[in-house]
């Protein structure tokens, strides 16, 4: 390895030039608006069919009365109020029919003279004279045919819709900037209106770099991962009123980039990139940027976090966004900067945020120097709502979709206390806490039983943290149950022992607990896990995988290595999956896993002990949402599911 491409490659990155600069967040705001106007793109015309979803680009007013004529709103009568005054069931007035049918459509020829009356349809054109419609029901039709007998007073005015009543022509009837949807269509339609002025959308091309990216839909070959962020960008784009074009993925290639960048600007008003911008690769996108035209960057570093790396520039007028490559941090930053421009650009007034308090049931610590936003799960306590942060970083993909909203934590604070009360501010529209919160560890078995319960109507939400996280979270009160596998040593029981004051336990399921290792490898296969574990703690060319403290699982680790300290001792990952991925990609040969993952990731499997997963709550709790998810749990069809994956539900079900 240490040859001489290998030594510049090294030397470059590590002469990466710092952050040109570093602005706050409000900094970086203002100096993007005033370098591009944030305001609406010129209009064009689209027919009406095609109107759903665009912006009407100025206001409208009718061009005509909606009604267009005096129109009678029932079935019955034209005639003059005044001709029916004192009319009631035992004194009738009399009054002779015009000999004309106004049905829809048909225009009268014919006034309505005093002592007459016009049969009218509903809809029909009120004629010249007649100044009220009576019901036919409050009629009776003589038998000649030629005369009506009313039986009820009319009003003047009774029973018609008079021109223009719904929109006179004139009238500013719709404003711009009003999203076009199936209302405003029909609108446009009444006035007659087959084309509608609308912004033109803003054309977005939006790419991804990195050399480890391949396409959904493609093969993932070793060390590779899906590009998220160009789908994720795109959708968020088109939600946000523009037209995203999905360029892909460009690789970490200066001339590729650059010859990439160069194309989309020339045809698109905005360029979103993602990946590439921090330590490392910053200074490549600074070069490229400043080459593709003045001013270049106008931002590289942002005080915030996440979106540290973030780069705002603008080339031959067009703004480029780099937004860094972790998928947390470009969609929060994508929140703040892009989402923004492309309203304004697409003519939609800025999105309208709700800010919700909750209370933070624990400390949560920030870096000072940075502006923190902390993703946050809010869910319903005895003393009132609490935002619960989200444990999954930047690098995350569903820390922003999991998400109900987000935090901040100013620049100048190194935490939040726990009790403080937070402003979250809603990230997508109708978010309501869930009914039920359960926290702890993760398993199938309770995706599973989760959606039962969704399909029951309880909407249930899970936050995986690990069993001893969960419990801990239902003793501060931030979940309706925790869900948990711990072994206590010296009883040999699960879960019980650790419940303490006020805490009931219902039993879930049983997991069968096992060594894992790569089918054939002789080390491990035929093997009793006592006899295999006690033979790699002794041999130094076998790595192991462990579980991070306070796991279930570990507690086993622990049992059958003793004091031991292996290779790969150190390398404590937090769930089944992780331990499953490493011995599966040859990065470690054993570890510890229950069997349904061992089965998903083609493992062997030497069976160590069945682990009760089980679940507590607070004893007293009366939540109609934890009532559900304990019946579930005891229904038979429950029982079956499990079963089908491989678990063994607890005795009873
Ligand atoms: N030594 C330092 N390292 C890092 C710093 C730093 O200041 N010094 N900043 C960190 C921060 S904060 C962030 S955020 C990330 C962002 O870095 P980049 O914008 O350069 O992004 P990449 O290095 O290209 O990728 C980071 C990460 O995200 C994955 N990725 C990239 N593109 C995509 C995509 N389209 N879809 C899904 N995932 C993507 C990529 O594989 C990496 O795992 O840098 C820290 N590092
Ligand atoms: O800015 Mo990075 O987004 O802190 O993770």
């Amino acid at each position: 390895m240490r040859d001489a491409a290998f030594l510049d490659r090294l030397a470059a990155a590590s002469r990466q030039e710092q952050f040109l600069t570093v602005a706050s967040r409000e900094e970086a705001l203002q100096r993007f608006r005033d370098a591009i106007p944030h305001q609406a793109l010129p209009s064009e015309k689209v027919e009406l069919g095609v109107a759903l979803g665009r912006v009407l680009a100025a206001d409208l007013a009718s061009p005509i009365d909606v009604p267009p004529f005096d129109r009678a709103l029932v079935d019955g009568f034209a005639l003059r109020a005044g001709d029916t005054e004192g009319a009631s069931q035992a004194a009738p007035r009399r009054l002779r029919l015009n000999h004309e049918i106004l049905a829809c459509g048909t225009a009268p020829t014919l006034p309505v003279s005093a002592g007459t009356a016009t049969p009218i349809a509903t809809g029909g054109v009120v004629p010249r004279g007649a100044d009220a419609v009576a019901m036919v029901e409050h009629t009776e039709l003589e038998p000649d045919a030629l005369t009506i007998d009313l039986t009820q007073a009319a009003r003047p005015g009774q029973f018609i819709g008079y021109a223009g009543a719904d929109m006179a022509m004139g009238e500013t009837v719709l404003r711009k900037g009003t999203l076009i949807t199936a209302r405003e269509i029909g609108m446009l339609a009444a006035c007659g209106l087959a084309q509608v002025e609308v912004v033109r959308r803003p054309k977005v091309a939006v790419l991804s770099t990195g050399d480890e990216l391949v396409a959904p839909g493609t093969a993932l070959r070793p060390g590779a991962i899906y590009d998220s962020n160009g789908a994720i960008v795109a959708a968020s784009v088109v939600e946000n009123g523009g037209e995203a074009n999905l360029l892909g993925i460009v690789p970490d290639d200066e001339a590729a980039l650059e010859a990439a960048l160069a194309r989309a600007i020339e045809t698109h008003d905005l360029v979103v990139l993602s990946g590439g911008t921090s330590k490392g690769a910053g200074d490549v996108s600074h070069r490229i940027l400043s080459r593709l035209g003045a001013p270049g960057v106008l931002v590289h570093g942002v005080a915030l976090k996440p979106g540290k790396p973030l780069c705002l520039a603008v080339s031959r007028g067009k703004p480029i966004v780099v937004l860094p490559g972790f998928p947390t941090s470009a969609m929060f930053t994508f929140h703040e900067f892009v989402a923004p421009l492309v309203r304004a650009l697409a003519g939609l007034p800025p999105r309208e945020e709700e800010a919700i308090e909750a209370a933070l049931p624990q400390r949560t610590a920030s870096e000072l120097g940075r502006t923190e936003f902390v993703m946050a799960s809010l869910a319903h306590s005895p003393e009132g709502l609490v935002a619960l942060p989200l444990p999954k970083g930047s690098g995350s993909v569903t820390a922003f979709s999991q998400a109900d909203g987000y935090f901040s934590i100013p620049a100048n604070r190194a935490g939040v206390e726990a009790g403080e009360t937070v402003s979250v501010i809603r990230l997508g529209a109708g978010v309501r806490p869930p009914d039920l919160t359960i926290i702890g560890s993760h398993c199938v078995g309770l995706d599973r039983v989760i959606g039962l319960l969704i399909d029951r109507g309880v909407r249930a939400r899970a936050i995986w943290v690990g069993s001893a996280g969960g419990l801990a979270a239902l003793k501060r009160g931030e979940c309706d149950l925790a869900a948990m596998h711990l072994l206590d040593p010296e009883t040999g029981r699960y879960n019980a022992p650790f419940l303490g004051q006020g805490l009931a336990l219902a039993e879930g399921w049983r997991r069968l607990q096992g060594i894992v290792f790569r089918p054939g490898d002789e080390r491990f296969e035929g093997r009793s896990a006592a006899e295999a574990a006690a033979a790699a703690v002794t041999d130094e060319s076998v790595v192991m995988v462990n579980r991070n403290t306070g796991s279930g699982t570990r507690a086993l680790i622990d049992g059958l290595i003793g004091d031991a300290r292996p290779p790969g001792f150190w390398n404590q990952p937090r769930s089944h999956n992780a331990v499953a991925a490493a011995v599966a990609q040859g990065r470690a040969d054993w570890g510890v896993a229950i069997s349904s993952v061992a089965k998903a990731y083609g493992l062997g499997f030497l069976p160590l002990t069945e682990e009760h997963y089980d679940f507590a709550y607070a004893a007293g709790s009366r939540s109609e949402a934890l009532a559900a998810f304990l019946k579930t749990l005891s229904d038979p069809e429950t029982a079956a599911t499990l079963r089908t994956l491989g678990f063994s539900p607890a005795a009873g079900s």
